[in-house]
């Protein structure tokens, strides 16, 4: 059987535990009592949660559980009727909702951009309305689709209907990040587009290197997009928190029926993203082969049952092997021990 998991609250307990004398950090985004009604829909029901700097908070639960509703009321895109929410530790009803939001990146599915404008100027809108030299926002702008692949000298002075889907998701994606907010929130940024531009917009986005300094909060329905992108899932029914915590947790340890059977479809390719080698390591045969080095592919304990299995698939290798692990691993043992690892 797998080993519990340290859960971020163990992990806080035992950095108290050895550095108490160092000040927790303090949570970029803080909801306390958070409550919306819709006439007497109850959509938003007493939530309170923290997002730490540079967390990625994922909002996932089925159709019209809230996610939408709790995500625009963090912007006051929504106003709630109760409770309250702190941004870097300021009331966000204590700013003008414009400047709070010109502070607080935010991508739609339907993306928005401004028709008459050019990629460079939709994505330069924010970084001129808080007054940034053209200069600095041009070379922004430029870094920021080259990243995207959209390579600025050719896309920049289109104009969005020239674009298909996924280069428009692209350019709102540079949009929410051109003025450098600490916060972006994501409503079902890839949802419009078809299951292989979404991979392949969804890959580029993971890997914006500035993505990982940023507070993030996402919505989706996708229950392996949750899982790709997450540090934490929040899994919302009828606007109350049905579970909180790191993806494997949800997954592996469910707080309640609602949660094991809102993950059940998905079950077995969920687990083989969530578990790594190091876990299946402790079943595989523990003699055998060793492998020709030239003919396995070494693969690190960190990386995931999927992973090795889809470089398994990708290559003509016949077999992988563990770093300092000498023998071989088959793809049938590998799944045999995955097995016995999920007990
Ligand atoms: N402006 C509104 N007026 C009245 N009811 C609303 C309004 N906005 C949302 N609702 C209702 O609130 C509930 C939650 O809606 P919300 O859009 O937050 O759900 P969701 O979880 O994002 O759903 P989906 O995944 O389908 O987008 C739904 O029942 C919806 O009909």
């Amino acid at each position: 059987m797998l080993a519990p998991a340290a859960t971020p609250a163990t992990t806080s307990i035992s950095c108290v535990a050895t550095f108490y004398f160092l000040p927790l950090p303090t949570p970029v985004i803080r909801v306390s009592h958070l409550t919306k009604r819709f006439g007497a829909q109850v959509v938003v029901d007493d939530l309170s949660f923290e997002v730490a700097a540079g967390e990625t908070l994922v909002l996932l639960g089925p159709s019209g559980c809230g996610k939408t509703t709790l995500l625009k009321t963090l912007n006051r895109l929504i106003e709630p009727d109760g409770g309250t929410i702190e941004i870097n530790g300021r009331d966000v009803r204590q700013q003008k909702p414009e400047e709070l939001r010109r502070g607080i990146g935010y991508v739609i599915q339907q993306v928005g951009l401004l028709p008459h404008l050019t990629v460079a100027q939709n994505v330069g809108v924010v970084p001129s309305l808080l007054g940034r030299p053209q200069v600095e926002t041009a070379a922004r702008t430029t870094a920021l689709l080259d990243r995207l692949h959209l390579p600025a000298e050719r896309f920049g002075p289109m104009l969005p209907a020239e674009l298909s889907g996924g280069q428009q998701q692209r350019v709102g994606l540079a949009r929410a990040l051109a003025a450098d907010p600490p916060v972006i929130l994501l409503d079902e940024p890839f949802g419009a587009l078809d299951p292989i531009t979404r991979a392949a917009v969804r890959h580029d986005f993971r890997e914006l290197d500035e993505l990982r300094r940023k507070t993030v909060v996402l919505v989706t329905h996708d229950v392996t997009e949750a899982f790709e992108l997450a540090d934490r899932i929040m899994l919302l029914n009828n606007g109350k928190i049905q579970q909180l915590g790191p993806p494997r947790e949800l997954l592996l340890r469910p707080a309640s029926d609602f949660v094991r059977s809102f993950f059940q479809a998905e079950q077995l390719a969920l687990q083989l993203r969530s578990i790594t080698l190091a876990e299946v390591q402790p079943y595989l045969p523990q003699s055998g082969q060793p492998a020709a080095t030239a003919d396995a592919i070494i693969i690190p304990f960190t990386a995931s049952v999927h992973e090795a299995l889809g470089l398994l698939d990708a290559s003509a290798a016949p077999a992988l092997r563990l770093t300092d692990r000498p023998q071989a691993i088959t793809r049938g043992q590998l799944l045999a021990a995955f097995g016995q690892a999920l007990g």
